[in-house]
């Protein structure tokens, strides 16, 4: 590899674009024929791209069909630093280690291209690109058009004047002036990077096909080893799809079932895995958690974290990360729809109706307007029901037991007792914690209004669900719409039974509050971002269990992370070291809360394992990480 030259194009290679088609993009924001425009952009890039038009030609047409000015090109550079190539973006530790032997030679803008691949350790005089002349006002106004890579052919006259050794030269790229550069004898190699794009004209004439940077490593003799290609991820309970793709596309092995595993599955599942991803029917138990010796984050993809044993993934130095608002409208317009529902009668109406049974009347039939609303636990769910209830024409009243800003016209009582007294139709929304076991029982039933409509889309054993049915039996709670269950079957299509299944005026579902795709989607884009930032990071924030640090991908530095038991003078000890091993600090940050503290440092040089190993022999230490 010592004497290997790797020549890589820009656009829709390094990133996933043309950033032509992005400066066209900004500057053509509001022109009335954009579409057009940028139809006649794209097909002129395509045809360059396939070797069926003049380069300089189609280059200097794209430029003549907008204008474009200097803070175009700033914007360009924001976008597109967004819009690198996935397995470009997670390799970047390769590009740093290479940095001598790796150029960018492309028909783009030098002025957009090295902002971008800077910050993967590629040095100006290694980037080969097109520059802008500007007027005095910063307008451009043409190319330089002396610059070989301005002309037709210009990666191979460019090439020519670099002069590198052929044979010891690959080019790597999308479009056919990348290969010409093989045909014209300039590199030894052509591979056809087909990530973002696949033509025919240029893949037909590789010496090899790479979908990604993984296929470069493993036709070339780098000694370089991906830093997320041994991670795994474990996927349970059906979550949605978009995040295995998010997790393969970075890099990561990924499994993934439909269905949550009991403690002794999951346990075998585990003994590899670096991430694991749950919702609310995984039991992530401390004997789960005991062995799972590689477990370094946990995302539950849901709101509610009280299935897993928080305390004791601290311990273990394993942060977990869950969805906090991605679902709560989800929830909010299923309560909606079932308390108005209860009001009306709907179940024991619809369920005469399919006995064949026509039976209209207004008996017992109300509209929600006018009524009051009671809501138990004014959090994200509780206060955003409070405001479309109030917006259909309820009033609302609420108790949480911390101090809530009442919403609208809301009115926040002074103890739950005032609230289930007073409330036509109440509304559980508390959290998961272990006090809220059973938080309504017969009493609270019997302290409700006679024929209050009672709702519980709040986790677990919030009620006494026997106390529920009596209540109900009784006719003092007229109707009950009931989402989550005590005991709640692992797998769709379990068979399920509760004390409050065929009952007249009843609404059950199967703990679906959460599950639109719209919410499912969302949490997911959500807890994977925040779990990838995290191992590959070390950015903790999001976290409910750690300390939260946010901080940018790892640039110039060699990162490592400690997490230890929060004890006075770890710190210090990790210094010590860090200055033993000759090793200086670039940044530090170190955060705690009331039982661990999590350091990250940047040091300037390569991580040496045994500084890993005698990190972690430092007393109180709980988990050490090198991340580049
Ligand atoms: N059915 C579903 O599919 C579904 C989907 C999402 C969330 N949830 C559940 O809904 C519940 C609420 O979620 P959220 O996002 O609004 O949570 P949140 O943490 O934002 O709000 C919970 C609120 O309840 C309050 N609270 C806790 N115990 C209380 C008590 N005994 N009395 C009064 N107030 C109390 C808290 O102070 C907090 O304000 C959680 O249990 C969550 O797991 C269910
Ligand atoms: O906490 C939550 O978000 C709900 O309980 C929903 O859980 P689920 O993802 O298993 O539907």
């Amino acid at each position: 590899m010592n004497n290997k030259i790797f020549i890589f194009d820009f656009d829709s290679t390094f990133i996933q674009v043309e950033s032509v088609s992005i400066l066209a993009e900004i500057t053509l924001a509001d022109h009335p024929n954009k579409a057009n425009i940028m139809k006649e952009i794209d097909a002129l890039t395509e045809q360059t791209m396939a070797g069926l038009y003049s380069f300089s030609e189609a280059l200097q047409q794209r430029l003549h069909l907008f204008s474009l000015h200097r803070t175009h090109i700033q914007k360009a550079i924001e976008i597109l630093k967004t819009k690198i190539t996935p397995s470009i973006q997670k390799n970047i530790a390769f590009f740093k280690q290479y940095a001598n032997q790796i150029y960018i030679v492309s028909g783009g803008f030098y002025e957009i291209i090295l902002p971008i691949v800077k910050s993967f350790g590629i040095q100006a005089d290694h980037v080969f690109a097109n520059h802008f002349y500007y007027n005095y006002e910063g307008k451009v106004v043409g190319l330089d058009t002396e610059n070989p890579l301005a002309q037709d052919q210009g990666k191979i006259k460019l090439l020519k004047k670099l002069n590198f050794v052929p044979e010891h030269t690959t080019i790597i790229g999308d479009g056919y002036n990348d290969y010409e550069v093989k045909e014209a004898g300039l590199a030894g190699t052509f591979y056809a990077f087909t990530e973002n794009i696949s033509r025919e004209a240029v893949i037909k004439n590789a010496d090899a096909i790479i979908h990604n940077l993984d296929g470069l490593f493993l036709l070339s003799d780098i000694a370089y080893q991906p830093q997320d290609r041994n991670k795994k991820v474990l996927l349970l309970e059906n979550i949605h799809e978009s995040v295995r793709l998010f997790f393969q596309n970075k890099g990561y092995e990924v499994i993934s079932e439909k269905h949550a595993l009991p403690e002794n599955e999951l346990i075998k599942a585990l003994s590899d895995i670096h991430i694991l991803g749950i919702r609310s029917k995984t039991k992530v138990t401390a004997t789960v958690l005991e062995h799972a010796p590689q477990l370094e984050a946990l995302g539950a993809f849901c709101i509610g974290t009280n299935q897993i044993d928080l305390p004791k993934c601290q311990q273990q130095g394993i942060a977990v990360f869950n969805a906090p608002y991605s679902n709560t409208r989800s929830v909010v317009e299923l309560t909606l729809a079932e308390m108005i529902l209860l009001m009306r009668r709907g179940v024991a109406l619809n369920r005469k109706l399919n006995q064949g049974i026509w039976d209209k009347s207004a008996e017992g039939a109300h509209e929600v307007r006018g009524k009051t609303l009671g809501i138990i636990g004014y959090g994200n769910i509780g206060s955003q029901l409070s405001i479309l209830a109030e917006a259909i024409g309820m009033h609302v009243i609420f108790y949480d037991i911390e101090e809530k800003l009442p919403l609208g016209n809301a009115r926040a009582l002074s103890s739950m007792d005032k609230v289930l007294s007073r409330a036509d139709v109440v509304s559980m929304h508390v959290d998961g914690r272990k006090e809220n076991r059973h938080l309504i029982g017969k009493r609270e039933f019997e302290s409700m209004k006679h024929g209050a409509i009672f709702l519980n889309l709040s986790r677990d054993s919030v009620i006494d669900e026997q106390a529920l049915l009596e209540a109900l039996q009784s006719g003092h709670v007229k109707g009950a719409g009931i989402d989550v269950f005590p005991n709640e079957p692992h797998q769709s299509g379990s068979t399920f039974h509760s004390k409050l299944l065929d009952h007249d005026n009843v609404f059950l579902t199967p703990h679906i509050g959460g599950s639109t795709m719209e919410a499912q989607k969302h949490i997911g884009d959500y807890v994977s971002k925040n779990l990838h930032s995290y191992t590959s990071h070390g950015t903790s924030s999001g976290s409910v269990n750690f300390p939260q640090i946010d901080l940018p991908a790892i640039e110039s530095d060699h990162r490592i992370i400690h997490i230890h038991k929060n004890t006075p003078g770890v710190l210090a000890k990790i210094n010590g070291l860090l200055a033993s091993f000759q090793n200086n600090i670039e940044g530090q940050f170190l955060k705690t809360n009331e039982d661990i503290g999590y350091v990250i440092t940047d040091i300037n040089h390569q991580v040496k394992d045994e500084l890993i190993e005698e990190l972690k022999k430092i007393p109180n230490t709980i988990k050490v990480r090198k991340l580049s």
